[in-house]
C-alpha cells in the first residue's frame, strides 16, 4: 500500500486510548501499514513524544488483540508516533502542524498523502477541516482523507449544516464517515451469506420470510457518557446508525457490481423505502421507548437511568427503543422487521433472525406436531456465527421431530485473530476503500426517518415513556409489539441457558449440543 501519515485529532481521549492504538498497532504486526507511514496524535494537553508512546504502548497492552510487544517490532513501531498539543481553534498551531507533517512525509516517504482521524466531539469538525485548509495542509499532491466519527449530526438539519461545512473543504468521496458496525466481520458477511449461497437469495423475500429480528442488547449502562447519552438516547445512539445499517444491509437488493457506490447506491434505496409515520399517534402505535430503573444482573444491584452520573435526575431520555418498521418495496412489501436495543438488558449480543414462513399446511407433520419455523441467525456481537434452525426427526424416534441447530460458530473457530471493527475500517480508510462508510444520502436518510420518531415523541410528552428494571428485556409494551402480529422475540445469545452451545463448532465434536430441547 502507499504510504500515509495519520493525523489523530482526540489522542488523549477515550476512543483513541481503547480502540485506535491497538488497531493500528494490530495493523502494523500484520504488515497492513507497511513501512511507510507515521501517527501524529494531536489534543490540547501537553504530552511529550515518549509520555505519548507510553500511552500508546498502555493502550496496546490493555486493550489489544496482540497485548504483547516485541522488542524490535516496538522500537520501529513507537518512533513513528510523534505528538503535539494542538487546540482545533488556533490556526497558527495548524501552521506549525503543517511542518512537522511534512518532515514526517519526507521520512517516511509517505508521498504527501494525509489521513485525518477526528476522534473528537462533532462540533469540531467543523473547525478542524477550515483549520486544515488555512493551515496549508492540504497542499500536497497525495490524498486527504477525512475519517470522522459518529454522531454525525443531532438530527437532519444539524447534520445538514455539518455536511455542508465539511464539504467547503473536502469532496464526499475523501470523507469517511464511520459506523463502526459496519467493520464488524459479521456484518460485512451479511452480503457474503445472502448473494453467494443459492438456497438463501431464492427465498429472501416476502414470499417466504415472515419477519426480520434485530437486536443489539446491551448490559452496560451509560457508564462514564452520561452528558452524551443524556442528549442522545437509544434512538440516536444506536438506531439511526448502526441498526439502520444492518436492516440496510438485510433488505438490499444485490448491487450491480461490487463497488463501493454501487453497494451504498441498495443500501440508500432501502432507507428511502422506510415506511414512514404518518401521526404521533402512529409512532406510539409502532415504537416503544423505555427507560431502566433500579434493577439488578447476575445478582448484582443496579442504579436507576435517572441516578448516573451527568444525568438529569427527572431524565425523560429513552435506554430502550424498540420498533417495528416496514420497507416498502417489492421484496418487503408485508415483512415487518422488528428492532430493539437498549442498555442494561440481560445480555450483551448483537444478533439478526431471520423468521422464515412455515410450510404451507403440511398434512401429514402438522397434523401430529406444531412445527417451529425455520430460523436464519446472524450472530454479529460478541460471538460472531451463523446459526439455522431447522426440523428434523429425532434420531431412533417414531417420527417425533425435533428442531436441530446448525450452529457455525465463527469466533470459536478463529478466536481473538478476528480483525477488530476498528482495524478493518482505518484500513479500507488507508487504501480507499468507502464501502463500509455511510455515505452522505444514507445518514440524511437515516436522520429522516428517526427525525419523525423524535417529532412525534416531543408532541407526545414523555407519556409512553416506560420504565423497566435494569437486566430485564425493557418494557412489556416491546414483547406486545410482535405478539399483536402472533409473533415473539427468538431468544438471543445466553437469554436461555443451554439453547445455544458456543463452545461446539461441529456436530461430531458433541452430537447432543446441536439439538434443541
Ligand atoms: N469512546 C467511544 O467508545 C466512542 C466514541 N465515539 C465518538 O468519538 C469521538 C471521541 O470520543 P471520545 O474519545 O470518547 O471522547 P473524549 O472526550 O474521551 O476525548 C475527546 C478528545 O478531544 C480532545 N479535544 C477536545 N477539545 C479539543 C480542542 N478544542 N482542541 C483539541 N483537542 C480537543 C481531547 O483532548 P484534550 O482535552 O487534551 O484537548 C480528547 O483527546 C466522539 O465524537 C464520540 O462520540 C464514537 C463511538 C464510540
Ligand atoms: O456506538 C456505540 O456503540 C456502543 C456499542 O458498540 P459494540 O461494538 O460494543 O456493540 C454503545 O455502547 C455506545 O453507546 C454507542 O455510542
Amino acid at each position: 500500500m502507499s504510504g500515509t501519515v495519520i493525523l489523530l485529532f482526540g489522542a488523549t481521549g477515550d476512543l483513541a486510548k481503547r480502540k485506535l492504538f491497538p488497531a493500528i498497532y494490530s495493523m502494523y504486526r500484520e504488515g497492513k501499514l507497511g513501512e511507510n507511514f507515521a501517527v501524529i496524535g494531536l489534543a490540547r494537553r501537553p504530552r511529550t513524544n515518549e509520555q505519548f508512546r507510553q500511552d500508546v504502548l498502555e493502550s496496546i497492552q490493555e486493550f489489544g488483540r496482540y497485548k504483547s510487544v516485541g522488542d524490535t517490532d516496538w522500537t520501529s513501531f513507537a518512533e513513528r508516533f510523534n505528538y503535539m498539543p494542538l487546540d482545533i481553534n488556533d490556526v497558527n498551531g495548524f501552521r506549525q502542524l503543517r511542518v512537522l507533517v511534512e518532515e514526517l512525509d519526507g521520512k517516511y516517504e509517505t508521498g504527501g498523502n494525509r489521513l485525518f482521524y477526528l476522534a473528537l466531539a462533532p462540533d469540531l469538525f467543523g473547525s478542524v477541516s477550515f483549520n486544515l485548509r488555512d493551515g496549508g495542509l492540504l497542499d500536497t499532491k497525495g490524498y486527504h482523507r477525512l475519517v470522522i466519527e459518529k454522531p454525525f449530526g443531532y438530527d437532519l438539519e444539524s447534520a445538514e449544516k455539518l455536511n455542508a461545512q465539511l464539504r467547503q473543504v473536502f469532496e464526499e468521496k475523501d470523507i469517511y464517515r464511520i459506523d463502526h458496525y459496519l467493520g464488524k466481520e459479521m456484518v460485512q458477511n451479511i452480503e457474503f451469506v445472502r448473494f453467494a449461497n443459492a438456497f438463501f437469495e431464492p427465498l429472501w423475500n416476502n414470499k417466504f420470510i415472515a419477519n426480520v429480528q434485530i437486536t443489539l442488547s446491551e448490559t452496560v449502562g451509560v457508564e462514564e457518557r452520561g452528558g452524551y447519552y443524556d442528549k442522545s438516547g437509544a434512538l440516536r445512539d444506536m438506531a439511526q446508525n448502526h441498526m439502520l445499517q444492518m436492516l440496510t444491509m438485510i433488505a438490499m437488493e444485490p448491487p450491480s457490481r461490487l463497488h463501493p457506490e454501487d453497494i451504498r447506491d441498495e443500501k440508500v434505496k432501502v432507507l428511502r423505502s422506510l415506511r414512514g409515520f404518518a401521526s404521533a399517534e402512529d409512532v406510539r402505535e409502532n415504537v416503544v421507548r423505555g427507560q431502566y430503573g433500579e434493577g439488578e444482573l447476575k445478582g448484582k444491584p443496579l442504579p436507576g437511568y435517572r441516578s448516573e452520573p451527568n444525568v438529569n435526575p427527572a431524565s425523560a431520555t429513552e435506554t430502550f427503543f424498540a420498533a417495528r418498521v416496514f420497507v416498502d418495496n417489492f421484496r418487503w412489501a408485508g415483512v415487518p422487521f422488528y428492532v430493539r436495543t437498549g442498555k442494561r438488558l440481560p445480555v450483551k449480543t448483537t444478533e439478526i433472525v431471520i423468521e422464515f414462513k412455515n410450510v404451507p399446511d403440511n398434512v401429514y407433520l402438522s397434523r401430529k406436531h406444531s412445527l417451529e419455523p425455520n430460523l436464519l441467525v446472524f450472530r454479529i456481537n460478541p460471538m460472531e456465527g451463523i446459526y439455522f434452525k431447522m426440523n428434523a426427526k429425532q434420531p431412533g424416534s417414531e417420527g417425533v421431530l425435533v428442531p436441530v441447530a446448525l450452529d457455525f460458530c465463527q469466533s470459536c473457530v478463529v478466536g481473538i485473530n478476528t480483525p477488530e471493527a476498528y482495524e478493518r475500517l482505518i484500513h479500507d480508510a488507508s487504501r480507499g476503500d468507502s464501502t463500509y462508510f455511510t455515505r452522505w444520502d444514507e445518514v440524511a436518510h437515516a436522520w429522516q426517518f428517526v427525525d419523525q420518531i423524535a417529532d412525534a415523541w416531543t408532541k407526545l410528552g414523555s407519556e409512553d415513556l416506560a420504565f423497566y428494571p435494569a437486566g430485564s428485556w425493557g418494557p412489556k409494551r416491546a414483547q406486545e409489539l410482535l405478539e399483536n402480529d402472533g409473533f415473539k422475540w427468538w431468544p438471543v445469545n445466553g437469554q436461555h441457558e443451554g439453547e445455544v452451545h458456543w463452545e461446539t463448532t461441529t456436530s461430531a465434536a458433541k452430537p447432543e449440543a446441536n439439538v434443541l430441547a
